[in-house]
């Protein structure tokens, strides 16, 4: 086990050497010059983020990390908290929207329970628990901030596993009824952000139920006062535990060169907080889709970041980012096979 500021020390900045090469290269191959647009900045991107001039993006490793809220009994979801232990069972079967996709992509897939109210006993599902849930944020923190930083190194051995096992790019996903109340809070604690801008409705909440939302995340912040500048202090306070194992999977993935392709809401929050602990953490980073949660918008802004697809998805799961993954895969096939002017006999201008 690295310890985290250790780590943190380790990450490097973007490879630019790598990425001028993959530029000249692009150039040359048999297409009008920059006619296939952002998928040839984002060969370069891969190129600066890997340090290889040919970057290959296969497998792609999907992890996704479950677990509970204990705000879910303030009528914060649309469902009810069990469906978290049911949907990580119907992954275990293969059966849910992201493994089904991950099987499109041809991605390795792991699912990791981190905090699951009632513990699943199925096979494939990798036990990490930290507790049962998290604490209810209206009348006490989230998590303690051992248990924060304990779900943050959960998430780098997570990702460090699949990457052992072979995965180029990393896609984080969860599951957790009324994660995105914690990820509206986490969101509004760092950035300042007005709850009225950023809760939406999640799994498809109700009026009644999103005003219940938008006055939870307010409360929570009013009575925990989470400290911006300290972002592990955030995530404790009023975080989930699925939220700092993405946020650990994604400094692993940066620690180790891979990029991260982004999914929704849930992770893009979860990339903000490694942002917020690294800086250099944003330059690792791939946004794969633009959710219909409002907040996704603006965390997105707040890191620079345009989405691939914007498909009005809101599952999670990492679905949005495995629904991106072949343009970026279509990027990195376009510097390893297209002929270039020279190679195939074809004038240039
Ligand atoms: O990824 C997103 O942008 C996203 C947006 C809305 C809902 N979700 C998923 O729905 C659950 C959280 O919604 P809620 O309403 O229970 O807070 C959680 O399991 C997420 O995976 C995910
Ligand atoms: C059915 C269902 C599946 C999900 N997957 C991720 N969040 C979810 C929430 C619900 C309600």
């Amino acid at each position: 086990m690295i310890k985290l500021q250790e780590l943190l020390h380790t990450i490097e900045a973007r490879n630019h050497e790598a990425a001028e090469q993959t530029r000249l290269h692009v150039d040359q191959l048999t297409k009008p010059l920059g006619s296939l647009g952002r998928l040839e900045e984002l060969a370069v991107e891969l190129a600066a983020i890997t340090g290889e001039s040919s970057p290959v993006v296969t497998p792609p490793g999907v992890i996704v990390f479950a677990a509970d809220h204990g705000i879910a009994v303030e009528g914060v979801s649309a469902y009810p908290q069990e469906v978290t232990v049911q949907m990580v069972a119907n992954m275990a079967n293969g059966g849910a929207g992201i493994n089904v996709f991950a099987r499109q992509i041809g991605a390795l897939q792991r699912i990791v329970d981190v905090g699951v109210a009632t513990e699943v006993d199925a096979p494939g599902v990798i036990n990490r628990r930290i507790k049962a849930g998290t604490g209810n944020m209206l009348r006490e923190p989230a998590m303690t901030h051992d248990e924060a930083e304990c779900s943050i190194q959960i998430g780098i051995d997570s990702a460090w596993e699949i990457f052992d096992a072979g995965a180029k790019v990393l896609i984080v996903g969860e599951v957790g009824i009324a994660n995105t109340t914690a990820s509206s809070a986490i969101l509004a604690a760092l950035t300042g952000a007005d709850p009225d801008e950023i809760v939406g409705r999640g799994t498809g909440l109700d009026d009644a139920g999103w005003e219940r939302k938008k006055e939870a995340v307010r409360q929570a912040i009013s009575m925990h006062r989470p400290e911006a500048a300290q972002p592990i202090d955030v995530l404790g306070k009023v975080g989930g535990l699925e939220i700092g194992a993405m946020a650990g999977a994604i400094i692993g993935a940066a620690a180790r060169r891979v990029p991260v392709l982004l999914d929704g809401f849930i992770a893009t929050v979860a990339a903000l907080l490694a942002v917020r602990l690294c800086p250099k953490v944003a330059d690792f980073l791939i946004a794969g889709h633009r959710s219909q949660e409002p907040g996704h918008a603006y965390v997105l802004k707040a890191l620079g970041k345009e989405p691939l697809l914007d498909l009005q998805l809101r599952l999670g799961e990492g679905t949005g980012a495995a629904v991106a993954y072949p343009v970026l895969e279509a990027a990195s096939r376009m510097v390893n096979e297209m002929a270039t002017f020279a190679s195939a006999g074809v004038s240039d201008k």
